[in-house]
């Protein structure tokens, strides 16, 4: 494949999309991308004031750009339906849908408003129910698509089912590999399903690569990796790393090009996966465990409450 950038982007005029997690790092570089290409954008933030300013931003970037900001925060089930009841009162199809925000490595365990792990909770239960409670809206459209940011960290993680909200030991990273794995698993799970059922979606899911975002310098690591005894091998690490904008790539090519597939888990090409031009990345062995994606998706119907 070519260098894929931006400017591969497809006219998207018309098209109503709604990015998760739009205020910062690649939901603000997939919301910007979008809108630059006419697309209208649905910033769906938890911060409200924030996502403001960020139509401004936009705006003042794309002349015109259609973007509006509403409510939602991923660590409340109710926030999520209060969101969804909106959009389904606004009755307009949706045709791009990235389940983009999330949080990393949270230091202690924290529980959502509804007890669940925070990080499980927030970046795989609350964008199963948001997509759950979307399908209709989605299945209006032509041609729709959802993507949904995993982490090449996925590998690192295991569907733990005797203890899904790590109750027991608590790590970090592994617990942030757990919920990875889980959004990377119900992409694929829901391109099956979209196949069986005939929902017409096209379901993928994107590793930005390393991407510099808020998630490593505001997050929780102050900037180091867990488990790092010094930050010389993140300066390395960071020396190799990409901006936020060639992060959010593998993202804006499984929502826009005509060649992205569903099912497809798309990263950079680079060296170590921590940037280049999106290619379809390697499924690891956890990834392609259909037995797994299908009971994580029974439990998170049970849990959340949301039947697709
Ligand atoms: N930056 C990287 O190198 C990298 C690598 C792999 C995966 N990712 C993934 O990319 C996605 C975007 O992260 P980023 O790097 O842009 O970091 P970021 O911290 O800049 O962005 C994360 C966004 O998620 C939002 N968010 C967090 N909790 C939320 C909640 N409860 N409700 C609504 N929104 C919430 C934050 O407000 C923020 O805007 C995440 O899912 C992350 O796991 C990033």
């Amino acid at each position: 494949m070519n260098r894929w950038t931006e400017t591969d982007i497809p006219n998207q005029n018309g098209r109503f999309v709604i990015v998760t997690g739009a205020t910062s790092g690649l939901g603000y570089e997939t919301a910007r991308a979008l809108a630059a290409k006419g697309a209208e954008v649905v910033l769906a933030v938890r911060n409200l004031s924030k996502g403001r300013d960020t139509v401004q931003r936009i705006q003042s970037l794309t002349k015109g750009a259609k973007v509006e900001v509403e409510l939602l925060d991923l660590a409340s089930l109710n926030s999520v339906a209060e969101f969804c009841n909106r959009m389904i009162h606004r009755d307009r199809p949706i045709d791009i849908l990235v389940n983009n925000a999330g949080v990393m490595a949270v230091p202690n365990r924290q529980t959502t408003q509804d007890g669940f792990e925070l990080q499980f909770g927030t970046n795989h239960l609350g964008h199963f129910a948001l997509t759950g409670q979307l399908l209709p809206l989605i299945q209006k459209a032509s041609a729709p698509r959802v993507v949904s940011v995993s982490s090449i960290v996925h590998r690192y993680g295991k569907i733990n089912f005797d203890d899904l909200q790590s109750q027991g030991r608590y790590g970090p990273m592994k617990v942030y590999g757990q919920s990875k794995l889980a959004v990377l698993q119900f992409a694929l799970e829901l391109q099956r399903r979209s196949d069986r059922h005939g929902w017409g979606i096209l379901s993928c899911a994107a590793h930005p690569g390393f991407a510099r975002t808020g998630l490593q310098t505001a997050g929780p690591n102050l900037g180091k990796p867990e488990g790092a005894k010094s930050r010389d091998g993140y300066a390395l690490i960071s020396f190799l790393s990409q901006d936020a904008a060639s992060g959010a790539l593998p993202s804006l090519y499984g929502a826009t090009s005509p060649n992205a597939q569903g099912g497809a888990y798309y990263g950079p090409s680079g060296g170590f996966e921590l940037k280049g031009t999106p290619v379809p990345a390697k499924l690891s062995r956890r990834a392609r465990d259909e037995k797994t994606a299908s009971e994580l998706w029974n439990v998170s119907e049970r849990l959340t409450g949301v039947k697709f």
